[in-house]
């Protein structure tokens, strides 16, 4: 950081926005953070929770109540004490009134109507993390959750991606996670200005600034930027590791926004089809050929559609990478009960709908998405494993064709 934090006028207030298994662990990670570092962060972390009703000690109760007066998740994170600075709140508006930094943390398929309640209701200058392992598809266009956030709300958003089983982190069994963030230009601080003595309280209105990425198409999408007002202590990399680093979670910077995105939604794709070809009774031998197909597909589709921008060493190094794929597909919830549904020859939703208390398997709507997008563009059968979970989920591909979909004539 380039000066000391106690010279700020304001301090970074931070909302998580979802309270599943993984926003609540999120929430409480930076919750930690908050409390350990009040010169650069205010304490209290809002949490937007979907509300809905819980059984609790008898009573049919509110579960942001819950939240609040028992500092427990007792529906998507139970039996994990939470820190007490973190405030649940069932208002998205009121949840992100002040903060800048938002933390998006919910099932892919409910961000558009997260970014549609929040538009005009954010600080123009917020800044965002997506810790959502998805992606947004409409026609033949295809959309990092992270930059659909960042145009729909016109602020820079990054991604968070990794390794990580939320029930083990909650309990702080260490692991690794990666951060892509490009800390955009008009927030870097010089040095005459870092002292906060040019302090702008205007809202952050001064300076027109834009973040520029290309899309799956090519296009290059430009998006007007209101800088962090210089009365905040700086917001880069150091303060971004600073808010999500912990003992048990180590944190790895990179600027490969595409790389960590589309590692954390495409393996879920292949976790199906670990769990998929486990169930039928095959081992660690057919989910070995599963995982480095799939790793291949997925970089194919990085280079197929990100050819500038994707920096492919992200998905061999980094936790984003191979470390998720095989997280994923040895001990994560779309392996573990998409291997059940085999078992149990029922489908997958059925699964999802009797035995996940509310969560969500992210890997059924993606492999839908992605297929479809790949359709669209015709090139589906360059990618026959995805192109396989698909048949797979529609009944139309049996397990046991699965080899021949790879035999070279
Ligand atoms: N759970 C994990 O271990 C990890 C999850 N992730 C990713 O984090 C993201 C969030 O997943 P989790 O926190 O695990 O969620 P979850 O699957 O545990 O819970 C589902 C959440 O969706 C909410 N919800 C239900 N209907 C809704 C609606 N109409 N609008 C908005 N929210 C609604 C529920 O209240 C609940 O908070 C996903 O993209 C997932 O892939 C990433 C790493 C680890
Ligand atoms: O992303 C995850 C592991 O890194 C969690 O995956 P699941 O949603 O399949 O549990």
């Amino acid at each position: 950081m380039t000066a000391s934090p106690g010279s700020y006028r304001r301090k970074h207030k931070v909302t998580v926005i979802g309270s599943g298994n993984w926003g609540t662990t999120v929430a409480k990670l930076v919750a930690e953070s908050t409390s350990e570092n009040p010169d650069v962060f205010e304490k209290d972390v809002q949490m937007w929770v979907y509300e809905e009703k819980v059984e609790v000690d008898s009573k049919t109760q509110n579960l942001t109540e819950v939240i609040n007066s028992k500092h427990e998740n007792v529906k998507y994170l139970a039996n994990i004490p939470l820190p007490h600075n973190i405030v649940a709140n069932p208002s998205l508006v009121d949840a992100v009134k002040d903060s800048n930094i938002l933390i998006f943390n919910l099932p892919h398929e409910f961000i558009g109507n997260i970014c549609r309640q929040l538009k005009g209701n954010i600080l123009p200058y917020a800044r965002g993390i997506s810790c959502i392992k998805g992606v947004t598809v409409t026609d033949d266009k295809i959309e990092l959750i992270c930059e659909y956030i960042g145009e729909h709300l016109e602020i820079y958003c990054g991604a968070l991606s990794g390794a990580n089983i939320a029930s083990e982190i909650a309990n702080e069994m260490w692991c690794e996670t990666t951060i892509a963030y490009n800390t955009p230009p008009c927030d870097k601080r010089s040095a005459a200005n870092a002292n906060g003595v040019n302090g702008d309280s205007n809202g952050g209105k001064s300076g027109t600034a834009y973040e520029e990425h290309r899309d799956s198409r090519g296009q290059i999408i430009k998006t007007p930027l209101t800088p962090v007002p210089q009365d905040y202590p700086p917001l880069d990399h150091e303060e971004m590791r600073l808010l999500f680093q912990r003992p048990y979670f180590t944190v790895s910077m990179v600027s490969d926004v595409v790389g960590v995105s589309l590692g954390g939604a495409l393996k879920n794709i292949v976790a199906l089809a670990c769990g998929f070809v486990e169930g039928h009774g095959w081992n660690m031998t057919a989910k070995t050929a599963v995982m480095r197909r799939g790793m291949l597909e997925i970089i194919q589709f990085a280079r197929e559609f990100y050819p500038e921008t994707v920096q492919e060493k992200t998905l061999w190094e980094e936790s984003a990478g191979w470390g998720d794929m095989i997280v994923s597909c040895t001990s994560a919830r779309n392996w573990r009960y998409s291997k059940m549904a085999v078992e149990r020859g029922v489908s997958i939703q059925e699964i999802e709908r009797t035995e996940l208390n509310g969560q969500k398997l992210q890997g059924i709507s993606t492999s839908r998405e992605v297929s479809s997008f790949l359709r669209a563009r015709g090139v589906e059968d360059k990618y026959p494993l995805f192109k396989a979970v698909e048949g797979i989920l529609d009944q139309k591909v049996n397990l046991d064709d699965i080899p021949h979909l790879f035999r070279k004539a």
